[in-house]
């Protein structure tokens, strides 16, 4: 049966939930659980003048979450304007946790005061990373009940790795009902935790949980990403003990208890990489203002060899257009390689390049749900185990597509912006999960683009 929700009926339910964490949200129509709106791109623009970068999703997340282990009231800057920051402080305010949104992006998070160890499905369900209080739950109330996150678009997702590490501190793990309960009765203990793949959601959860263990932990094989040092960051900012974050192994020293803090989120380097292929696409000239090339150097690497013109500098990127553009290969990695989460927006750079690339996705074994879409658009992509052959085509046409995933939905956005006529992007709550301001920063920048069903 099709459910329709009034934007009225659905704000106020919401509003109940973020009147308890302090915050406020906008909500939008949904049909039968599925969003209505869309993003509609007339292509053929190029695009020029400059985009401020905003705070990483992937470090901001983390972050919220770390501030469960403070006593004090944390304050965080640089806060993007996020689906996915809403559901991780819903996430918070369920467990008692007060979050309140001082400026557009400021947030003081105070859980002196922890009412309750349980996330539920309701919430987890909606954002993967509401597991990330696991670990900060179980280490300063040694016990936590957390939903299976399950499966989503891009793969099976397992959390096998968190689950390892929390034994190995010392927790107990049942599983039942759907759901993941940990204890420690005793508090956790440090460990040497060897990583079997360099997982960024678990040596996140660990780098908590081991935070306020007793003794040392030793994460060998952890993940390397900048989102890992900004987490370190925050938490030797709150009074841990962290280090050689970044590096292929960490050290931590638990600590007693830890304290709120002041800390700024490090600008998001894919949604910076989304931008500049936005430039690429268009042949355009984009500043994107906060951008830190140093995250950012396997994507300017393979830009340039796209035959992109790309200036570093330390207050940003400049991204030029520079004729046609050449096809290259790419191959995902954990970082310092490829990320995983820039795939499918180069691959639709490719779909309109001069010769065919190989994207080979080894990170997720199901991250090309955004194929389908592109060829709806004309380009012409074969995909062979876990490589996709990308022919470029002289132009794609715009026509109705669905975001499936975050970064699907926003190659569909760079396909729509050089594609001739115009393209309808569907199930936008995706692209909302994780870019802030998206249609207002590309309009800024000279592209024919809306929103519309609100
Ligand atoms: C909120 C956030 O930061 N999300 C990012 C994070 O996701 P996430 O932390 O979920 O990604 P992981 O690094 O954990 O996953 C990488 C691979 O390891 C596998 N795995 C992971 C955990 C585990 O316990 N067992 C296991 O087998 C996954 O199925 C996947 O194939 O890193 C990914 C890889 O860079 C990015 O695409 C996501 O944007
Ligand atoms: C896969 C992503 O996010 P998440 O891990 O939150 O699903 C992403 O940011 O591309």
């Amino acid at each position: 049966m099709l459910t329709i929700y009034s934007d009225d009926k659905l704000l106020k339910r919401k509003k109940l939930l973020f009147d308890k964490a302090g915050i406020i949200v906008n909500f939008t129509a949904v049909v039968g659980g599925t969003y209505v709106e869309k993003i509609v791109v007339q292509g053929g623009n190029r695009l020029s003048g400059s985009i401020k970068i905003s705070g990483a999703k992937n470090a901001v997340l983390p972050i919220i979450a770390a501030t469960l282990l403070a006593t004090t009231p944390s304050t965080l800057e640089e806060i993007p304007d996020l689906e996915d920051v809403r559901t991780i402080c819903e996430v918070l305010g369920h467990l008692g946790v007060v979050v309140t949104k001082n400026t557009p992006n400021t947030l003081t998070i105070d859980s002196s005061n922890i009412i309750s160890c349980e996330a539920p499905y309701e919430l987890v369900r909606r954002m993967r990373a509401s597991f990330y209080v696991m670990g900060p739950l179980l280490a300063r109330e040694n016990m936590a009940k957390i939903s299976l996150p399950g499966g989503c678009a891009i793969g099976t997702r397992p959390i096998d790795l968190h689950l390892k590490g929390f034994e190995a501190l010392g927790a107990e793990i049942l599983l039942g009902h759907g759901f993941i309960e940990a204890k420690a009765p005793q508090g956790l203990k440090g460990a040497r935790i060897y990583l079997d793949f360099p997982s960024v959601g678990a040596t996140e959860n660990i780098m908590m949980a081991a935070s306020m263990a007793k003794g040392q932990t030793i994460i060998e094989n952890p993940a390397q990403e900048p989102e890992i040092v900004d987490l370190a960051n925050i938490l030797n900012a709150m009074g841990g003990r962290i280090r050689g974050a970044g590096t292929n192994i960490i050290r931590i020293d638990g600590v007693k208890e830890l304290t709120g803090a002041c800390y700024a989120v490090i600008p998001d380097r894919i949604e910076a990489g989304t931008y500049m292929l936005a430039a690429a696409i268009t042949g355009g000239d984009l500043w994107l203002e906060n951008a830190l090339t140093e995250h950012l150097k396997p994507v300017i690497a393979k830009l340039r060899e796209v035959g992109v013109v790309i200036e570093e500098d330390v207050t940003g990127v400049r991204v030029r257009g520079n004729g046609p553009l050449k096809a290259v290969d790419v191959k995902t990695l954990p970082y310092p390689g490829f990320p995983t989460d820039m795939q499918a927006q180069f691959m639709a750079l490719m779909t309109v390049a001069e010769g065919t690339s190989i994207v080979t996705e080894t990170v997720f074994e199901n991250r090309f749900m955004h194929v389908d879409e592109l060829k709806r658009m004309g380009a012409s992509i074969k995909i062979e185990g876990r490589s996709a052959v990308v022919e470029g085509v002289k132009a794609l046409t715009g026509c109705q597509v669905k975001a499936t995933d975050l970064r699907a939905g926003a190659a569909l956005v760079l396909a729509g912006l050089a594609a001739n006529g115009q393209t309808e992007i569907g199930c936008v709550h995706h692209i909302d999960r994780g870019y802030d301001g998206l249609v207002e920063k590309l309009k800024s920048v000279g592209a024919s683009i809306q929103r519309v069903g609100r």
